[in-house]
Order: C-alpha cells, then sequence, then structure tokens
C-alpha cells in the first residue's frame, strides 16, 4: 500500500535532537515505491540520524514520518521494522559467532519472499562461505551478509548506512552492483553514501544535506551532469 500521494515514505519537517544539541532541522524528503534514494553530505551532516529517525532509534521532537500511508514516528524500532522496514547500520555488527547463514537468517520472517539462496543470489562470494563464522568475513563479506540480513524479512524500505565505508575501491563497485540487482525486486532503498559515485550509479534522486539541514534536492541525472553542485557539499573548502 501507498500514501494517498502514491509515496512509499514521507519524511515531513523533522527535528532531531542529542539531548540539547539539535542534530536535524527541518528536514523532508520522500521516497517513491522502487525507488533508491541517496542522502549525501559530510560527516556530521545528519544522514545517520535521519536513518535512525526513521526506523524509531531516534526521536522526532517536530514533524512526522508516515510509511505506506501509516504514521509511524513515534512507534518503537521493533514495530517499524516489522511494518516493512530494515535497516543496515554503518557498523556492519556481524554476530561474530554466529556462521554466516545464521547471520542472514536471523532476520527471516515467514513470507518474506527472499530466503537464503535467493540472497546467496545477488552475494554469490558468500555463498562458498555460508558455513563461516561472521567474524571470519572480510569487510566487504560482512557488508554483503548485513545487506543480506537486512533483506531477508522481506522489506520494501531498506536503510543503508555508508555500504562503502573502507572497502576497496573494487569491492564498492562490487556493492554497487548489489544495489543495481535489487533494482528488480518490489523494493526502495534510502543509501547514505559518501562516494559520490556509488551514489549517481545507483541513485533514482539525490537529497543533499548539510549541518542537519537538506540542502539540496536532484535528479541522480542532473548530479551526473552537475556532480559540482553535490562535490561543494562533499569536500571541505
Ligand atoms: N550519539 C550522539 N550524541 C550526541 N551527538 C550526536 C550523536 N550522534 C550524532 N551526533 C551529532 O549529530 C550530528 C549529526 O550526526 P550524524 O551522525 O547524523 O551525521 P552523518 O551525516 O551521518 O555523519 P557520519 O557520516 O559521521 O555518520 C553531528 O553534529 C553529530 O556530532
Amino acid at each position: 500500500m501507498l500514501g494517498a500521494d502514491g509515496r512509499l515514505l514521507d519524511v515531513e519537517a523533522i527535528d532531531a535532537h542529542y539531548g540539547r544539541s539539535q542534530a536535524l532541522f527541518n528536514v523532508s524528503f520522500d521516497v517513491g515505491r522502487r525507488e533508491v534514494v541517496a542522502l549525501l553530505g559530510r560527516n556530521g551532516a545528519g544522514k545517520t540520524t535521519t536513518l535512525r529517525s526513521i526506523m524509531g532509534l531516534n526521536t522526532v521532537s517536530q514533524g512526522a514520518i508516515s510509511f505506506e500511508g501509516n504514521r509511524i514516528s513515534g512507534r518503537r524500532p521493533h514495530e517499524i521494522a516489522r511494518s516493512g522496514i530494515s535497516y543496515v547500520p554503518e557498523t556492519r555488527d556481524p554476530f561474530s559467532l554466529l556462521t554466516v547463514e545464521e547471520n542472514i537468517m536471523l532476520g527471516y520472517r515467514d513470507g518474506s519472499p527472499y530466503d537464503l539462496k535467493r540472497i546467496l543470489s545477488w552475494f554469490p562470494d558468500l555463498a562458498g562461505l555460508i558455513q563461516r563464522r561472521g567474524s571470519q568475513l572480510s569487510g566487504g563479506q560482512q557488508q554483503m551478509m548485513v545487506i543480506g540480513r537486512g533483506l531477508a524479512p522481506g522489506p520494501r524500505l531498506l536503510l543503508l548506512d555508508e555500504p562503502s565505508q573502507g572497502l576497496a575501491p573494487v569491492i564498492v563497485k562490487m556493492v554497487g552492483r548489489v544495489l543495481a540487482e535489487l533494482r528488480g525486486e518490489d523494493l526502495s532503498i534510502v543509501l547514505v553514501e559518501q562516494n559520490l559515485n556509488l551514489a549517481l550509479s545507483v541513485a533514482d534522486r539525490i537529497v543533499v544535506m548539510e549541518n542537519g539541514s537538506v540542502v539540496d534536492r536532484l535528479s541522480a541525472e542532473e548530479g551526473r551532469r552537475h556532480p559540482e553542485r553535490i562535490e561543494r557539499y562533499l569536500t571541505i573548502h
């Protein structure tokens, strides 16, 4: 089901605080069905706080967030997860003592369109490693595993926090390929990134943040034509 205006996720003028310090100021953007929206900006711009606010891990002090037409702000994280949203934090957090298979299937829910076989079809590199422990994987393999864990419940919206962080360029390309393949699914993605090329290659739309506010919104096509419009918010002058 979608909101009345056909939007899957609606973030409407949200503020968020850490104690007395305000981290988000009037942040608004929306995500359509099967759309990939990239949130770009420097460290500290508020991207992670935005994802955490959607997931109910941070309290929204003003504004509202709706998913499939229902208000989710104010609900608890597990309820938000159950409504069809998965969050893959940048920390990756593999369960080190569990195997790759156990790590992925931890999130599986009856009725999910994504069973282990399906998930491994997107991450062929993991297929030969499913009995390894999470701690025995490389950073890139862990990233694939936690994306797999995020997919296992069968979300309609995946929140991905900096999947390319700390990975070698060849692995970043692989992450890009996986995200491109997921485009065939009934799945929308909010992708937080500092890697502009990766974001431009997989996103439909770009939302640029600075100091806790949205400072620009553009299509990926516009971003490819005018990368300088985004780069000025990514590099330090
Ligand atoms: N747990 C916290 N306690 C206090 N302030 C925080 C906390 N987490 C983030 N902040 C502050 O909130 C603001 C936004 O941070 P946030 O992590 O959302 O930015 P970001 O764009 O995701 O950057 P990064 O890529 O570094 O995660 C920053 O000023 C940051 O210092």
